[in-house]
């Protein structure tokens, strides 16, 4: 008889987002994102970060201040990363895992590069208008979105 406690995909892609985010460097908030062919193969992972080139301890990861100081400029939203690091228009149809629901700007990029389906673990910015926007644009073009649904499978990883 086959092993039953496997992982089943969402558990399996949204695990591999929640690793990504591991690589991030903001102290505040770790996003990770995998993307996902309507054949279950993985295209592409991301994870929030400066820009290739831009030294992570020369640019600035604080939330206040004057906007210069700020990590906010800088970025690269690991959605984004995931979408870039991906051949052009090899997207079509996929579904992507976010540990965070995407902001506006990803939203533009998720829309635009074909995908049609967002998968999310938390939607802590919900009351802001850049997510309503990006609800709002998802809505207008057909991106469905959906919760994560917590299963409270608990997984180790000893490296
Ligand atoms: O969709 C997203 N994807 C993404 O990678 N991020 C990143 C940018 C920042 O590094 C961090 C948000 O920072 P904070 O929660 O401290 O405001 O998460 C943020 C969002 C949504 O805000
Ligand atoms: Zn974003």
């Amino acid at each position: 008889m086959k092993r039953q406690d496997y992982i089943h995909w969402d558990a399996y892609f949204m695990g591999v987002a929640l690793l990504s985010a591991q690589r991030s460097k903001d102290a505040n908030t770790q996003v990770g994102a995998c993307i996902v062919s309507p054949e279950n193969k993985i295209l592409s992972v991301g994870y929030n970060g400066m820009p290739t080139g831009c030294d992570d301890d020369l640019m600035p990861w604080g939330r206040e201040g004057s906007a210069l100081d700020t990590k906010y400029l800088f970025v690269c939203h690991a959605e984004l990363n995931a979408i870039l690091n991906t051949p052009a228009g090899k997207l079509t149809g996929a579904r992507v895992y976010v540990t965070l629901f995407p902001c506006s700007e990803c939203a533009k990029a998720i829309i635009q590069s074909g995908i049609k389906e967002v998968i999310y673990l938390s939607d802590k910015y919900a009351d802001t208008d850049s997510t309503r926007a990006s609800k709002k644009m998802f809505d207008m073009t057909g991106v469905s979105y959906r919760p994560y649904e917590v299963t409270g499978t608990e997984l180790t990883l000893s490296l």
